[in-house]
């Protein structure tokens, strides 16, 4: 470090993605200053040691040598750390950040940060153990002028990954779209099984196919660090209606399920399955010559039953569920008027195309809907699993709408050791399945990143 005109990138932070980050850096030869909180310095420094990485004490020190500033701090804690240390900044540098969610983070540049620096923000949409490549990274230019997204650019291209442009605002809504209700029903999930002290894939009746992808993703979801999911769901300024929504919907698809309401059921899933999918009634895509538009996320299902987490007692297990976990996200995204889909190839985490995947192989095809809701109308056997469902959809709707970061940290760690026995299972699970799944439609790594902004059509 040192060299005189050189090009330091400089990180705040130095958790899970802060180390990804400058791991890539270092590695694709970039001179990087890294620090996490003062406490943290010595573990850094030797986790670094053998390599070109500087670590130093703190922000200060971090802001005064950059060219590139990156936070990559928790979200509730972004206007604290930018205003502890942003004043610091060198002269014409670019700042960024990494947080999952944008609102705070504008503000907390806008109020701290000099004038005479750049803002140009970033958001890798996949986790730390998800290797860049391929993935979308949003790019967020905000005020600053063209040449300082070209650099962005410059500095990002060895992640290879797919650059996506949008605004602060954009941002909130399009994450809010993909992640806040897809990680309420995996954290509603997790809870419900705690609530329920069973793991239900060691119940014969959920360890086929879809089910797989349902508990592989929650664990995976509870693997991972609670204020990541808080704040994006606490701050984002269009997730709590959301959250609200998933809840109403669970609520009231449960209703017309313990009414056995077969007929009101199917009305609200076969107009979900119109509005949502584009579906004509009857029909499934691509069989009895009727055009399919896209090529099925999840091809087969029987090619997800290698991923269980066990292997069932007897032959003759049912595969038979209510599925209402994904009757009532369904049934939210049609309430909101949100298409998925719009946002799939553009911004979808590598999560959200699973989730996505598993609805789509449900609704595509009328016959296996309908199995589902006659099995919510009559089967009662799933009743009580659906019941504990219903009320943790409730109590997630309401600690993210009270804005309690204490609150759901509790209820989040809660749940995670009940489920943390099963975490290393599962993540090597994940990563196959992942793989399987990004290799049936993901868009292809792009080469040389476009450089005209992606038209994203947004729907609240
Ligand atoms: N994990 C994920 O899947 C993704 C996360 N993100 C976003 O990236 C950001 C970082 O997340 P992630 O790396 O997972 O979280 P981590 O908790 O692993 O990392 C955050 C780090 O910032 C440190 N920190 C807090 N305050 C300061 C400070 N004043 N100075 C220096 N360092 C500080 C924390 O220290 P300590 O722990 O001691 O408080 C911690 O080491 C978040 O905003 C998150 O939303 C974005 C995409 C994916
Ligand atoms: O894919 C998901 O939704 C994840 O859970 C991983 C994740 C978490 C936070 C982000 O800001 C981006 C990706």
């Amino acid at each position: 470090m040192g060299v005189e005109n050189e090009f330091i990138i400089g990180i705040i932070g130095m958790g899970d993605m802060g180390k990804m980050y400058a791991n890539n850096f270092y590695k694709s030869g970039w001179s990087c200053i890294v620090c996490d909180r003062p406490e943290n310095y010595d573990s850094l420094f030797a986790y670094y040691r053998d390599t070109p990485v500087h670590v130093v004490k703190n922000g200060h020190l971090v802001s005064r040598k950059a060219d590139f500033v990156i936070y990559s701090v928790e979200a509730e804690f972004i206007d604290r750390v930018v205003g502890e240390y942003g004043a610091s900044t060198k002269v014409g540098a670019i700042v960024s950040a990494q947080t999952s969610v944008k609102a705070p983070e504008r503000a907390a540049f806008e109020r701290h940060l000099p004038h005479d620096v750049h803002v140009v923000s970033i958001h890798s949409l996949h986790g730390p153990t998800v290797s860049p490549e391929g993935q979308p990274l949003v790019l967020i230019q905000h005020t600053s002028p063209d040449w300082v997204l070209r650099k962005a650019e410059d500095v990002f291209s060895c992640f290879r990954s797919r650059y996506v442009y949008l605004t602060y605002e954009e941002h909130d809504i399009v994450t809010a779209n993909t992640q806040a209700v897809t990680h309420a029903a995996f954290l509603s999930m997790g809870t419900a099984w705690n609530m329920s002290q069973s793991y239900p894939w060691e119940l014969d009746r959920y360890v086929n196919g879809i089910e797989v992808v349902k508990c592989n993703i929650a664990l995976r979801i509870y693997a991972n660090k609670w204020h990541v999911y808080a704040g994006l769901a606490i701050l984002n300024p269009s997730a709590h209606a959301q959250v609200r929504q998933f809840a109403a919907s669970a609520t009231e698809l449960f209703k017309l399920m313990i009414a056995g309401d077969y007929h009101g059921l199917k009305e609200r899933a076969l107009d979900a399955r119109r509005r949502v999918f584009g579906y004509k009634d009857g029909v499934e895509p691509g069989t009895n010559g009727s055009k399919s538009e896209r090529t099925p996320i999840l091809l087969s299902e029987s090619l997800l039953d290698r991923f269980s987490l066990h292997q069932p007692s007897s032959q003759h297990c049912s595969a038979r569920n209510s599925h209402l976990t994904i009757l009532a996200m369904v049934d939210c995204w049609n309430r909101l008027g949100i298409h998925p889909f719009d946002h799939l190839d553009v911004a979808g985490t590598p999560l959200f195309r699973m989730w996505i995947g598993v609805a789509e192989y449900l609704f595509r095809s009328p016959d296996r809907l309908n199995t589902a809701l006659e099995s919510a109308s009559f089967d009662i056997s799933h009743r009580s699993d659906d019941t504990e469902f219903v009320v943790a959809t409730r109590g997630w709707s309401e600690v993210i709408e009270h804005g309690s970061f204490s609150h759901y940290k509790d209820k989040f760690e809660s749940t995670a050791r009940f489920l943390e026995p099963r975490f290393e299972e599962a993540a090597r699970m994940n990563k196959e399945m992942l793989k399987v799944i990004m290799e049936s439609g993901a868009p292809k790594t792009v080469k040389s990143p476009p450089k005209k902004p992606v038209s994203l059509p947004l729907s609240q």
